[in-house]
């Protein structure tokens, strides 16, 4: 049998951010709050003659969705650890579509390999360079600050040693998806940019309420949502359910009674669980 090891990472949806330009991947990120989900990816990687990334997608009863191969992060990644191995991520929720699963896959890839090869790195390093690889990638700004713990996240300095504060809330969480919404053409147009920080609200949420309440706030001005996301938002409006823009994805979620009708109305509703904790080493398979 050949020596796997294998690491997970949960997901992050956003609410709201904000990009902060710093002169380095280091110190450039976003200001914002989301959850961290549960649903997240798993890694598998094994030594190999050369890097190689597979990803898949498989539904909750294990069906194959679909199997593709490369990630230009990951890849990117494994390079600057300078190992040759092979890495299967697999996860269930669409990739692309604003549930942080590129993040979460350099998370379990990069958590993987370190055990793999004895490479000693601690949870600041690993962080560092899964942001790093992100920022590169134009993929993602906060979703690996956020992924290295659970809850609801509010940060609000820039960058995986940020300022983080969360909150565990108990309620369930929907989602719906249209599919993806292509991260690096957002957060690489100044003119999206501007006007996402001109929408940008103050303060951190204290509860659940809150969170969604500036999430759609922000929703609402930053000139990000399609129409198909709008009609799901405005039936949330009218039967007072919760719910606000999955950041940065063609879909929304929700929370409470009447989330999971008011959305099947639109496409299957799915089920999320607010994650208690961040990335972490599963298992090594000798
Ligand atoms: N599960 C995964 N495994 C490996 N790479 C992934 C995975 N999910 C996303 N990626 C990488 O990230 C890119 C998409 O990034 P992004 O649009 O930020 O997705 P998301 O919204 O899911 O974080 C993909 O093209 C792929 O290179
Ligand atoms: C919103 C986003 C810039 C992208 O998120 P995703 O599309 O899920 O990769 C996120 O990283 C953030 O900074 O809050």
């Amino acid at each position: 049998m050949v020596r796997t090891a294998v690491a997970f990472s949960p997901g992050h949806i956003s609410g709201y951010f904000m990009k902060v330009a710093g002169e380095s991947p280091a110190t450039t990120g976003s200001l914002g709050a989301g959850i961290v989900i549960e649903e997240g990816v798993v890694a598998s990687a094994s030594a190999a003659e050369t890097i190689e990334v597979v990803v898949g997608r498989r539904d909750t009863e294990g069906a194959v969705l679909s199997e593709a191969s490369g990630s230009p992060p990951v890849e990117y990644a494994l390079e600057r650890l300078d190992v040759s191995a092979r890495v299967e991520t697999r996860c269930s929720l669409p990739i692309g579509a604003g549930f942080g699963l590129s993040a979460a896959a350099l998370l379990a890839s990069i958590t993987a390999v370190d055990a793999l090869f004895d490479l000693g790195m601690d949870r600041r390093g690993i962080a560092a360079l899964a942001h790093e690889a992100e920022v590169v990638h134009s993929t993602g700004l906060g979703d690996v600050a956020a992924c290295q713990g659970g809850g609801i996240v509010c940060r609000t300095t820039p960058g995986p040693g940020g300022e983080i504060r969360r909150f565990y809330p108990e309620e369930a969480i929907w989602a719906v998806s249209f599919g993806p919404l292509p991260t690096p053409e957002v957060i690489g147009s100044q003119a999206q940019i501007e006007r996402i920080a001109a929408a940008f609200p103050e303060g951190c949420p204290s509860d659940l309420p809150e969170f969604f309440r500036l999430s759609r706030a922000f929703a609402g001005r930053s000139g990000l949502v399609p129409p198909e996301v709008g009609a799901v938002l405005a039936a949330c409006d009218a039967a007072g359910v919760r719910a606000s823009m999955t950041m940065l994805g063609r879909g929304a979620f929700a929370t409470g009674d009447g989330a999971e009708e008011v959305f099947s109305r639109f496409a299957p509703p799915i089920p999320l669980h607010i994650a208690r904790e961040g990335f972490r080493l599963l298992e090594v398979r000798a």
